[in-house]
């Protein structure tokens, strides 16, 4: 079966300096999503940013602003992050105490719901949420930064987790994220992913390559 492949680029790799412009320039070269990493120095061993900065990018494009959350405890800052104009947050289910209490928090604030596995996480965790999720996230590399190598074993994940969904009869994305470039994003879409988030990939070579890189990344 043949599903869009969307591309959510990790502004992870943009130039902290221009975010806005950079936001820009991704949208202007054809991406499907923006995808925000979130990180708190305590969840994952690296910092970010906040709702502010989110808040501070919305008037840049009207494109789906994909959150994932690398911060814990999670549930306190949900609020703020839907305010601030995400319209997906992602939450790892190590980061509070009730997964499925935070997916439906997450929703009742009009915002879709993702679920994150880390790579030790089993796709099994999944099997009480399928009912609720929109999207389901497979880290194929673990948390806490760009720029490292894909690890194989996640494809048997993310095709696990494609058959559940088909299963479910629902529309969830199915995304993956670290280390997608040109070579790992067909292995990605072939085990089943529609959702692409690829930070080095798509800023490499600056603005004057984005439009190409989000297409090759999409298999165009
Ligand atoms: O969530 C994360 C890392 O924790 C990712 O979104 C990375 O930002 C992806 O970067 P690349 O592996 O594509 O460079
Ligand atoms: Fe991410």
């Amino acid at each position: 079966m043949t599903r869009p492949i969307l591309i959510s680029p990790s502004i992870l790799s943009a130039d902290f300096a221009r975010l806005g412009e950079e936001v820009r320039a991704i949208d202007a070269a054809g991406c499907d999503w923006v995808h925000i990493d979130v990180m708190d120095g305590h969840f994952v061993p690296n910092i970010t940013i906040g709702p502010n900065v989110v808040k501070a990018l919305r008037p840049h494009t009207q494109k789906t602003f994909d959150v994932h959350l690398m911060i814990s405890p999670v549930d306190l800052y949900l609020d703020a992050f839907a305010q601030a104009g995400a319209d997906i947050i992602t939450v790892h289910p190590e980061a509070g105490p009730h997964i499925h209490r935070t997916v439906q928090h997450i929703k009742s604030l009009g915002v879709k719901a993702g679920v994150v596995l880390n790579p030790g996480t089993p796709a099994k965790m999944l099997d009480y949420l399928m009912d609720d999720v929109d999207l389901i996230l497979v880290m194929s590399v673990n948390p806490g930064f760009g720029g490292q190598s894909f690890i194989e074993n996640q494809l048997r994940k993310i095709e696990a987790i494609r058959k559940m969904i088909d299963k479910s009869g629902r529309d969830i994305h199915l995304q993956v994220d670290g280390g997608i470039d040109f070579t790992t994003a067909p292995k990605a879409i072939a085990a089943g992913a529609d959702v692409l988030v690829a930070g080095t990939a798509t800023f490499r070579g600056g603005p004057d390559a984005y439009a190409d890189n989000i297409r090759k990344l999409r298999g165009g």
